[in-house]
This record gives C-alpha cells, structure tokens and sequence, in this order.
C-alpha cells in the first residue's frame, strides 16, 4: 500500500494584508517550497496524490461551536478594518478574505487521509496545508490556526470509523493547546506535545501547558506534556524522549489510528522555535511511529517557518512514509540536562497512569518546572541562539535497488519482493581461502562454506547500498555470527550492533575498540557485566512478558542503538527463543531505523517459520499492533533498571533523569 499526498496551491491564496509582526512568519510560500521540494525530489511521483475537498459545517462542528463558525462565515465579506477588527479578539491570528475557504481545505485534507487510511485505500499520508490548526480554540482563533484540523480529524474518526484508541503526536515547537482542550478529559485520544516553554515565558505563555497537566477525570494521563526550558534542543533531546516516554507509552496505549501534528518549526533555523535538531531527525520521528496502529498515520502540516528547513524536513518525512530506510543520525552526543529535567519531570507526572512508567524516579520535590535554572548556563544558551545556525543537508540517498535479500538452504522458499541470494553466487576464492583459515579450520563442510560465503557477498553488497537487508537460515548460527561480525567489522569506519535473541553464549569476544555491541535478550540470570559492549538483558520466563521485551528493547536496547549509530545490525534468533512473531517483527522494524536500514537477520535453519515475517519487516511494513499492553513482569522492570542504572555512566541515551552522577 501506498503514501497519500495531499496538496493544492488554492490554500496559497491568502495572506497578511496588514502590518502584524507576531504574524508575518506565516506565509503562502511556506506550502510552494515543502510541495516544490517534493516534486523535485521525486518523492511526490511515488505518492497517492488526493484531491483536497471542503470540510462541512458538521465536519466543522465537531470541534467548533456554532457561534465561531458562523462568526468566521462573515470574514469572506469584511473590508480590510472589518477583519483586523475581528483579528484582534484572538491571539497572534490574522484573517482574510478567503481563510475561510482554505480553513475549510486545510480540515478537509485532514479528513481525506483519514478517509483513505481507515479505508486501507493507503497505508499512511501526509497533508500539505495551511492554515494549520492545532491552537484553534472550539470558540476561537488562535496562533494562525482558523479551525483544528487534527482535532476535527480525530472526532470525525471516532464517529465514522468507530475508531477506540487514536494517539496524536505534536512535534511542532509550539504547545497544541486546542487539541489539549479539546481531548484532555478523552480517554480515547492520546495527545503527546512537546514544546518551546522557558517556564512559561514563551508563546502562548499558558500555565496549562506545563508537565503537570495531565488530563481532567477519566482522561486523566491521557495528555503528555513535554516542555523545553530552554532553546538549542538537538536531535539527542528529541530522541530520548521518544525512547523514554512517548513510545513505552504509546506501545502500552496501542492505538488504532497514529494522527502527527507535523509542524516543523522544531527543526533548526526556525524563526520561532530556535532549536538545533537537524531536519534528518523528522524521518526517526516518523519511523518510530510507523510499527503503531499497523502502520495507519496521518501528518499534517502544521507550523515551520525557516524557508530552507521546512522543506527538508518535509522530504524527510514523506520519504519515511514511503518506506525508505532512515539516513544514519549525525553526531548524536546524548540529552542536555534541561532535556533530562524536563523528562523526569513528566515520567514521574504520569507514573500513576502508566505502568510502564510505574518505576520511573519521583521528583525529588513535586515542585513544576517553574523553578528558575542555574543563571550560568541561562546566558550560555543565549549566547547560542545568537548566531546565525547552520546545518549540512542530509545527502540524498536512493533506496538501495534490492531492500532485502534472502539467503535460504537451496530447497528454501524465498519470500515474495525479495531477492534470492543463490548458491551459484561465484565464491571469491580469496574469500573462501580466509573463511577455511580462520573459522572453518577443520571441517571441509562445504555447504558451510558456501553459506559463509554468500553471506561475505550479502555483506559487501550491503555495505555499497546494493543492497538494503538480509535474512540468512543457517546451520552453523555461530559460524555465521563470527563470520559476518568479523567481516562486517573489519572495515576501518564500521561498527557492528549485535542483537542476540536467545540463550547460548555469544561466540565471539567483544572487546573495548568498540568496534562491535552486543546487546543480548536472555533468560539467563547474568552476573556482573564484563565489557559497556557486551550487555545482557536478563528477562525471566522465555520471553513471554512481551510488555517486558518491549519495554527493554524501547527504553534500553534503542536508546543505545541511537547512541552506538552502528553501520550494520545484526540480530540472531537462536532456536528455541520462543518469541511471537508479531513480536519479533516488532524488533526488527524498530531496528531497521539504525544503519541506514542495514539490517541483517540470521536464524537456525529450523526457524522458517520466521522468514516470512522476518521478510515483511525487513521490506518496511510494519509490524502489526501488539495490543495494549499489561504491565510488565515486576521482576523484569527491576533487572532492566538495575541495567539501565549501571550502563547510564556510559550511555548518555539510557538517562532518563538530571541527576547524572
Ligand atoms: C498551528 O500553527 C503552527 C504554529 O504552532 O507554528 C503556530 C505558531 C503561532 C506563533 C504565534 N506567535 C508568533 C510570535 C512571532 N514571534
Ligand atoms: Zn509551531
């Protein structure tokens, strides 16, 4: 299934008619250079194109109330006075004569991709539209937003679909304060914002906008507030908070149906928000929602303001969308302590309403964030945002031509959209002639060696971007770890993430050149932990606490991935592991959004049960839902904890609170 994209140029036809500083940023050219960039860059002929259509009064009314709708219906027919008039009732909002009918386009896109996704018509979209929605008030305009368009999009889902969970995920740079009103006692609709803040100094200055407010009554949890008190937020600060929060919580939510307020204001450059996350971090963003609600997600635009960012950060999102790999993040260092503050500050807000967050520390006085920072750093962070930001454009990488490989015993079916690796692959005799030297010693197995081999070859076509993936079924699954963990490693700039399901002791040594992690899910009570690259993630009772497993692999096994940002991911499946498979595709969908999409699977030849699934991962579909999720196994909280504490003085990503030491 494909990628909905909707455009079109008649919501360009309205702008500022007065001199208004708080809205001059807002301008029709922001649409003609993120719908240009697509068309430039291909993406836009590999999308679904969807013609806009009109929201209804009664679309409208879902959200709105009668008296602001029929006040807004007046603006097509106000003079000039008329309509700054009628502006300055709201807030840093302007109107014009025809607003109203691309108010009316921008909602109805909005309804057009949850329409074609909940019709399976596509898999996800994205809508390209202003003006954006997620201030709008149900009696007011507010930010530059007319009506709400995400906000309208998840009522008309709960009716006309029967939707029972939607989550909604704000990235915009500016607290969505209409969606938050208008959900926050809906038990039905998780709201995650996260948001330019400084204790309340910064637009739109609402108290209500703080981590502490969580939701009213029944919706209480239900609304995910995520404050940076200072500006300079880079990829690192984005990441964890995805890792740490939203998605443990997301993943114990399950929804059915993932709506993103993608406003790109958050990217660097930004006039408004004045952050440093480069534009590549929008397709992690977006990846790492797409094993939710069976891939159905919904973007659309919100805010974005720097000219050159926002359409790079739109291509980014969109190219996620249709399924290519993630560019590998650049230089990611870990959270700033502002970053951790506020995190802890959340996790422990909602630590009553999740049970995957049961465990997080307590503040330690339930003071909110208004404390006032430590002065020095205050002045550090000005300084910063002094000078003009500049970033390097992530390099346009094609999807490689093969996604995924398979590499079977030669009776082995292969998986529909992949490529067969075949046997007749001609062996490269210097390759053979070092596998005999230094793994196969003894045995002149010959199918061994042409495993081993073809696996070299896999390695090297991976490696030149031939070739996106792989999945081998091997007999010897330790010959075949040592083999491609030493080839892969042996280049100079690679490094080799190991994620080892299953029993059975790792073949190979790590050692501290850090030239290889292995992360290792195993039942196995581990003692003390020998290398910070050979971590054994200890989960009782063969894998079956799945709350357990995703919990480890979102908040420990990912955080780390991001931080090592290897050139290659292998997992092994030893047998016996006993993972669902749902699970598993689970691990590997997640995972492929390191290396570049470089993900190589080996299993026992008599897991073929897996190859299937394994395949449809690897190929980019998501993973199906898993369920809301109980609480995990008390016993595995503790053990991943205890991990997580131990490996933080190591791992910048595994902090998850201020105090570092
Ligand atoms: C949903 O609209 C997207 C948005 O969140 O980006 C709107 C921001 C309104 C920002 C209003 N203050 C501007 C002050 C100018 N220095
Ligand atoms: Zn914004």
């Amino acid at each position: 299934m494909g990628t909905a994209l909707i455009y079109d140029e008649e919501m360009t036809n309205y702008k500022l008619l007065w001199v208004d500083p708080a809205c001059k940023i807002e301008v029709p050219e922001r649409l003609t250079v993120s719908y240009e960039a697509l068309v430039k860059s291909g993406l836009a002929d590999r999308c679904v194109s969807l013609p806009v259509r009109e929201a209804t009064d009664a679309d409208i009314l879902l959200v709105h109330s009668e008296e602001y709708l029929e006040a807004v219906k007046k603006t097509p027919y106000m003079t000039l006075e008329d309509l700054m008039d009628f502006c300055s009732q709201y807030g840093d909002v302007y109107f014009h004569p025809n607003i109203y009918h691309c108010a009316k386009l921008a909602a109805g896109s909005a309804l057009q991709l949850v329409d074609s996704v909940m019709m399976g018509k596509v898999r996800n979209g994205m809508a390209l539209v202003r003006p954006p929605g997620h201030h709008s008030m149900r009696n007011a305009a507010s930010g530059f937003c007319v009506f709400n368009n995400v906000a309208i999009a998840a009522q008309y889902a709960k009716q006309k679909y029967a939707v029972e969970r939607i989550l909604i995920v704000d990235w915009d740079i500016h607290h969505g304060q209409g969606v938050q009103d208008c959900f926050e006692d809906d038990p039905r609709v998780l709201y995650f914002s996260w948001h330019r803040y400084e204790h309340q100094k910064f637009w739109p200055n609402l108290r209500d906008s703080d981590f502490d407010r969580v939701g009213n009554e029944k919706g209480a949890g239900f609304n995910v507030n995520v404050p940076w008190n200072k500006v300079g937020m880079k990829n690192s600060d984005y990441l964890s908070v995805f890792c740490h929060l939203f998605l443990p919580v997301a993943y114990e939510f399950c929804p059915d149906l993932v709506l993103v307020c993608a406003g790109f204001d958050s990217a660097i450059g930004d006039p408004e928000g004045e952050m440093c996350a480069t534009p590549d971090i929008f397709a992690h963003l977006t990846h790492l929602l797409m094993n939710l609600a069976g891939g159905k997600l919904c973007a659309v635009l919100e805010g974005g303001y720097n000219l050159t960012s926002l359409p790079q950060s739109v291509c980014q999102t969109v190219q996620t969308l249709l399924g290519d790999p993630a560019p590998r993040p650049a230089n990611l260092d870990g959270p700033c302590l502002s970053a951790l503050e506020s995190l802890h500050c959340v996790r422990s807000a909602h630590k009553k309403y999740w049970s995957c967050l049961k465990h997080a520390a307590d503040l330690p006085t339930c003071e909110v964030s208004t404390k006032r920072n430590k002065v020095g750093e205050e002045e550090i962070n000005e300084e910063q945002s002094k000078q003009e930001p500049v970033w390097r454009e992530c390099p346009k990488t094609l999807p490689p031509d093969i996604s995924a490989a398979a590499l079977l015993p030669d009776d082995g079916i292969c998986p529909e959209r992949c490529y067969s690796l075949k046997s007749s692959e001609d062996l490269d005799p210097s390759i053979v002639n070092k596998l005999k030297e230094h793994i196969l010693k003894d045995t002149e197995d010959c199918e061994t060696l042409s495993t081993l081999s073809r696996l070299t070859v896999l390695i090297d076509k991976m490696e030149k971007n031939e070739i996106g993936s792989g999945l081998a079924l091997v007999k010897d699954i330790s010959k075949a770890v040592i083999c491609v963990v030493q080839h892969a490693a042996a280049a100079p700039m690679n490094r080799v993430l190991v994620v080892y399901v299953g029993d059975g002791v790792v073949p190979f040594h790590t050692n501290e050149d850090g030239k290889t992690l292995v992360v290792q899910f195993t039942t196995q009570k581990s003692e003390e932990i020998q290398s910070k690259y050979l971590i054994p993630v200890c989960l009782q009772k063969d894998y079956s606490d799945i709350p357990g497993f995703i919990q480890a692999t979102l908040s420990l096994l990912l955080p780390l991935g991001y931080e090592y940002d290897p050139s290659l991911v292998v997992v092994v499946q030893t047998s016996g592991c006993g993972l669902s498979h749902n699970v598993w595709q689970q691990l590997i969908g997640l995972l492929r959004g390191l290396a570049q999409g470089h993900t190589l699977v080996l299993m026992q030849e008599d897991q073929n049960a897996y190859v299937g699934p394994t395949a449809s991962s690897l190929l980019g579909d998501p993973a199906p839902p898993l369920g809301p999720l109980e609480a995990p196994l008390p016993e595995n909280v503790e053990s991943t904890e205890k991990l997580r504490l131990r490996l933080k003085a190591d791992w910048n990503f595994l902090l998850t609170t201020g105090n570092v030491k």
